[in-house]
């Protein structure tokens, strides 16, 4: 069971679903998460023949005989029942978001009249029938399904919500996990370290990322220290349906997780991976359903594998699909190890409008401070070891690529 390829341990992780709890959200905590129901139209869209310009309502009939000159009826704001006019022959003044009143159709703007007195005056020539008017039904109708079950939610999704009067939805979230920091060098970060430590920083990354994919976390750290570690992760274990540990996983005299999580009967799915970074990436299924991850400590290689295994299997639990995204490399990166390579590059996009990546190959799994210049993992095939520019490559982002 060493040693497995990335492609068979990504499927490996995403064959082992977690459930999603259903849960009642307010609209404004629902970005990001996935819609659990069918949303459909409770009126037409829009629900009356809204007028869209500030000016005046006139029957086109009437400036098609060549009248030009209406003497004005009545004005209309928004938010006022429908009028209807009582000489189709004049116009009324009409505001933006108003009804349109029963017996005329179109709207000429400020812009394009002159008033004196109560008379209104075009100034233009031309003008459409029914122009300016955004009328009842015309983008959705009564019923028709505007968001579909299973899609993830958005800013666009807030507004059809909204409208529809839904302020509350029922959607799926992943169950809360726990990220579980190993390490006796390791100290808050509120500590200023002694010469031998460092403060605990992967795990923030991790958490941020895991907030990304809409699980919510908790922090546990736990010493070098064996039978502590396992009396922690068998109450942890009992709490959280996911579990993200980091360091401890390789071959240190102090690297006691997978013998803990072998003695705790937690189902060994695979221990190392043949990628770098990430190597001894641990994944297992304990034995009350509870998912483990255990990452490798190198705040590089935890990053990379929450980003690529964790992402998808959140993905893969909530039927969503990854989308595959591919990039041209722009630098020419020779790698010989027959590992696949998780390379960070920033991403930029070309006159053509392609996306091209530049690689930042830093200075291995613990230069943290490199992924700062970066957007995403370049995904390096095992089987390669030149990677020429021009060349197209898969790509995970740890960003939002397209946010200025
Ligand atoms: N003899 C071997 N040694 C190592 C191997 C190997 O195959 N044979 N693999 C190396 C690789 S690759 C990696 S990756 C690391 C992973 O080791 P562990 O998962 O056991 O992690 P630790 O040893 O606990 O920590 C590694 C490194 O990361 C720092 N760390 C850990 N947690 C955090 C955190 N939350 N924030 C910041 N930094 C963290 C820790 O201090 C270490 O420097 O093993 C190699 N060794
Ligand atoms: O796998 Mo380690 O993450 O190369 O440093």
């Amino acid at each position: 069971m060493e040693f497995i390829q990335f492609t068979e341990a990504l499927n490996i992780v995403k064959s082992h679903p977690f459930v999603p709890l259903v849960e009642q959200r307010e609209l404004k905590d629902c970005v990001g998460l996935i819609l659990n129901e069918d949303l459909k139209a409770d009126r037409p869209f829009p629900p009356f023949d809204r007028v869209t310009m500030d000016g005046i309502a006139i029957a086109f009939s009437e400036f098609e005989k060549g009248q030009h000159s209406f003497k004005i009826e009545k004005t209309i704001p928004a938010g006022t029942p429908q009028y209807t006019v009582k000489n189709a022959a004049k116009c009324v003044q009409i505001m933006t978001g108003a009804m349109m009143p029963i017996g005329l159709d179109t709207v000429i703007r400020y812009e394009d009249i002159s008033i004196t007195d109560d008379t209104a005056t075009i100034n233009i020539e031309t003008i459409k029938p029914q122009q300016n008017v955004h009328f009842k039904g015309m983008d959705k109708q009564l019923g028709d399904t505007l968001l579909k079950k299973g899609i993830r939610l958005g800013a666009p999704e807030m507004n059809i919500a909204a409208a529809i009067g839904k302020a509350e939805l029922s959607v799926l979230i992943p169950p809360k996990a726990v990220i579980i920091t190993t390490g006796d060098e390791l100290v808050p970060i509120e500590s200023t370290p002694e010469a031998h430590q460092i403060r605990r920083s992967g795990n923030y990354g991790v958490q941020a990322l895991l907030n990304q994919y809409g699980i919510e976390t908790s922090m546990h750290h736990m010493n070098d220290n064996k039978a502590v570690m396992k009396e922690d992760l068998a109450a942890l274990i009992k709490t959280y349906q996911c579990i993200v540990l980091s360091g401890g996983v390789s071959q240190g005299k102090f690297d006691y997780l997978p013998e803990i999580l072998e003695e705790l009967g937690v189902q060994k799915h695979f221990h190392k991976v043949n990628q770098r970074p990430g190597k001894p990436f641990w994944f297992g299924i304990a034995p009350n359903g509870s998912t483990i991850f255990a990452l490798p400590g190198n705040p590089v290689s935890s990053f990379m594998c929450a980003s690529v295994y964790i992402q998808a299997w959140v993905n893969a639990s909530l039927k969503v699909e990854s989308k595959s995204i591919k990039v041209k490399l722009n630098k020419e990166v020779n790698f010989p190890p027959p590992l696949t390579y998780f390379l960070e590059c920033a991403i930029d996009i070309d006159e053509n409008g392609t996306l091209t990546a530049s690689p930042f190959i830093g200075h291995g799994s613990g230069d943290f401070a490199n992924l700062a210049v970066a957007d995403g993992f370049v995904i390096l095939p095992a089987e390669k070891s030149d990677f020429k520019v021009g060349e197209v490559y898969d790509f995970v982002p740890f960003r939002n690529l397209f946010k200025s």
